[in-house]
């Protein structure tokens, strides 16, 4: 047996949803490639491709606006039980126990059942923004506010976060952050759905489990720390000595390197465009010119062994600029994901087969039991 650490290369699983040219840097979702769907495709339009396959007709777009708008709403007992959540925790531990408790409302056994399937994915994509949204308000001291039937789904969720309603661009371009982000292959997170979803559960564990692996540092995690890296450094000229200094270390550079891209990620690209759009016409984040050193210094050191920034880079500097708070750039992320994730769902119930992979055994062989008056001390 040959053993792979991180499953690197061993196909896993045949899929159809997205395609990724990691030497090109080209990222397609259902043969649309990303920067025409940020450009021209709206997130809930995005979603509808994801998880049925082909873009919407005017009508069928019409009718999953219109139901997940009508399920934005979260039940009593769910605002009542994230009051209980400690402020003081992160917010993606909030979503994911708030995403799995909707497990507790909705019957598991029907999965087979395409109406079953269809009312789950509008009811996740619809509740998990005003769950990010409410967790925020609860946290401040304050109830939080439902959702306005007349804005658009990133309008939205900004308003419910806000409780003011957006800036037009400010909508438009969280928008096209959440297409960015709504899908990637078999990333950690979206192998934890598949393999969630090949025991046969309920959609909202899958989605609960998917969370959870989003959360981690090296995976959804990093935008976070993005900019926790970039207030470190403090001025551009400081990114080179701390470069060199976390590389002696070691340490990994937050928002670079990619087990698929050997170049820079075609949505850090994107997502550095819509930061200097928002730079433009609401003025500029200081700490973009220590990204752009962060980037020169760590292309010169690290780019001839293919790390580049990924995803995580540059988004939490459009973000910040949106006024939203750093612990909920990973929440962001996963209001978008969950599209992928429930695209993944989906085939992994068309074509499925429990995950249960094998292991090379390194621990001991057969020992002899000792009673307990019997064992040392030491
Ligand atoms: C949405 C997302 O999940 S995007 C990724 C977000 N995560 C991050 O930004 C965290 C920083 N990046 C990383 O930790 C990694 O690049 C990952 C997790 C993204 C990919 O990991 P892997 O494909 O397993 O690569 P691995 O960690 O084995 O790195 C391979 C080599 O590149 C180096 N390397 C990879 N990423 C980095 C980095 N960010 N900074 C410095 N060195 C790095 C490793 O040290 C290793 O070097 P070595 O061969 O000399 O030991
Ligand atoms: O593909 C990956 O491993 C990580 C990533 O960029 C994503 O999930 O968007």
């Amino acid at each position: 047996m040959v053993l792979r650490p991180g499953l690197e290369g061993v196909p896993v699983t045949q899929s159809s949803i997205c395609q990724i040219n990691g030497n090109e840097g080209h990222l397609r979702y259902r043969g649309y490639a990303i920067d025409e769907l940020a450009a021209r495709s709206s997130f809930l339009e995005t979603t509808y491709l994801l998880i049925w396959g082909n873009l919407p007709n005017p009508d069928e777009l019409r009718n999953f606006e219109k139901e997940v708008q009508m399920h934005r709403r979260l039940s009593f007992r769910v605002r009542d039980m994230m009051k209980c959540f400690p402020e003081s925790g992160h917010p993606m531990d909030a979503l994911q126990s708030s995403a799995a408790s909707l497990g507790l409302f909705y019957s598991r056994r029907a999965i087979d059942d395409p109406q079953y399937v269809y009312d789950a994915v509008v009811r996740l994509i619809a509740k998990i923004p005003t769950m990010v949204a409410a967790f925020q308000l609860i946290r401040k001291g304050q109830d939080p506010i439902q959702p306005r039937d007349n804005l658009p789904y990133s309008s939205n969720f900004l308003y419910m976060l806000t409780e003011q309603e957006p800036d037009p661009l400010a909508a438009r371009v969280l928008d096209r952050c959440l297409i960015l982000h709504a899908e990637h292959s078999l990333n950690a997170s979206t192998f934890s759905a598949r393999v969630t979803a090949s025991t046969l559960t309920d959609p909202y564990a899958v989605i609960a489990s998917a969370v959870g692996t989003l959360a981690g540092p090296l995976h959804g995690g990093a935008n976070e720390d993005v900019i926790a890296m970039l207030e470190e450094i403090k001025t551009p000229d400081q990114a080179g000595p701390y470069l060199d200094n976390a590389i002696k270390n070691k340490s990994k550079i937050m928002g670079f390197g990619h087990r698929e891209y050997k170049v820079k990620d075609p949505r850090a690209t994107l997502l550095q465009e819509f930061a200097e759009e928002l730079f433009a016409r609401f003025g500029k984040d200081e700490m973009y010119d220590v990204a752009k050193a962060v980037e020169a210094e760590a292309t010169t050191r690290l780019g001839p062994k293919g790390i580049f920034p990924n995803v995580d880079f540059y988004s939490g500097l459009v973000y910040r600029k949106l006024g939203i708070p750093k612990d909920l750039f990973t929440p962001i992320f996963a209001i978008s994901r969950v599209a992928g994730w429930l695209a993944h769902w989906r085939e992994q119930l068309s074509a499925n087969r429990i995950f249960r992979p094998t292991q090379i055994y390194t621990g001991e062989e057969k020992r002899t039991w000792i009673p307990l008056d019997e064992r040392s001390n030491n």
